[in-house]
């Protein structure tokens, strides 16, 4: 089966500045890409393209077949786009916002309005039908921005960076929207920089930087990349009292003692320890050795475990670093 979306050696120059640089990738119905990068990375530049709303310099995409270049006008009926900035108009209702939008969808009659009606029920706005919209919260502002991009029951959603402002619970129902959009057989691509927001959102990943991708993959090959690992990040945490004064400066000088650890730090409630992997040791043998010094040492180990790698350090071992 051919992919919803083809994007192809996607190049955008503004003059000398190369904006967006030879990016290609696919996406299949019903899944959800996120699109990460720092500011100026070229993550707008390239939902915009995608949403037919600027040309790139060369290169080309495929939206169900059909040339968002050449054609247009054939694909926008399938794309939902969400800016980054989006506005509410003053004095008019949930409602009223939905159903202008729909009239421009050119939606009529009873069609209208059961679209703007299931709509609203999707997006949890039906209570707020009657309220204006420059009365309602970020997150609640944000679905009916939603909502105004699912009316013509696109088939690709654009949305840039939608989680950011939002508070977590906003966050974590935004990401049930999204997932429910998939599980209808939409494609979403979602930017952002809040990268670990992204892991439990999206099923695959682009990292993009100064315009190219660095990386594309599943979110979890991206969090094992370089976990053929040569090194694996601890966390140690000392029981306190009057009887383990001192432990912790024990336990960092014993740590910074073993062969194989390259830096510890204090993070929270907790030792952050970096230790780095003999070829054909595996990570679990590694750290239970580890664990087996401190406890013959005598410290009251209270916590020991491996940390969860996330999509940010993912993203740290693309960039190398360099995007801290
Ligand atoms: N219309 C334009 N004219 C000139 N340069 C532009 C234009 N639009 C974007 N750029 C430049 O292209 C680069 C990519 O910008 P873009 O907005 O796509 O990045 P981004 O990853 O979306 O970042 P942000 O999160 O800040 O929006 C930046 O250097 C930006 O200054």
């Amino acid at each position: 089966m051919s992919p919803l979306l083809e994007v192809k050696g996607l190049r955008r120059d503004y003059g000398a500045l190369r904006a967006v640089d030879d990016v290609s990738f696919k996406l299949e119905a019903g899944s959800i890409l996120g699109f990460i990068g720092p500011n100026g990375a070229g993550k707008s530049t390239t939902l915009r393209i995608l949403a037919t709303l600027d040309a790139p310099t060369s290169g080309e995409v495929l939206l169900g077949g059909h040339s968002l270049v050449d054609t247009p006008d054939k694909v926008r009926p399938l794309i939902g786009y969400m800016p980054d900035r989006y506005g509410t108009y003053d004095d008019v209702t949930v409602f009223e916002f939905l159903d202008f939008f729909a009239r421009a969808y050119g939606l009529t009659g009873a069609k209208r309005r059961q679209r703007v009606e299931s709509v609203m029920g999707f997006t949890g706005l039906g209570p707020l039908a009657d309220k204006l919209t420059t009365a309602l919260s970020k997150g609640m502002r944000q679905r009916v921005a939603l909502g105004r991009t699912l009316l013509h029951d696109p088939q690709l959603l654009l949305l840039d960076e939608p989680a950011d402002g939002l508070d977590p619970r906003a966050r974590i129902e935004l990401r049930e929207l999204l997932r429910a959009l998939a599980d209808q057989g939409k494609a979403v691509i979602i930017s952002s920089h809040i990268l670990t927001e992204l892991a439990e959102i999206c099923d695959t990943c682009a990292i993009i930087e100064q315009g190219r991708l660095l990386a594309t993959g599943k979110v979890e090959d991206l969090l094992q990349q370089d976990s053929n690992l040569a090194s694996v990040e601890l966390t140690v945490r000392l029981a306190t009292g009057p009887e383990s004064e001192g432990a912790w400066s024990r336990a960092e000088r014993l740590l910074l003692e073993q062969p194989r650890v390259s830096r510890v730090s204090k993070e929270g409630e907790s030792l952050r320890v970096s230790l780095e992997l003999e070829p054909g040791t595996g990570a679990d043998v590694a750290s239970a050795a580890l664990l087996a010094v401190l406890v013959t040492a005598g410290l009251p180990v209270c916590a020991f475990g491996m940390r969860e790698r996330n999509l940010e350090d993912a993203f740290m071992t693309v960039t190398k670093g360099r995007l801290a």
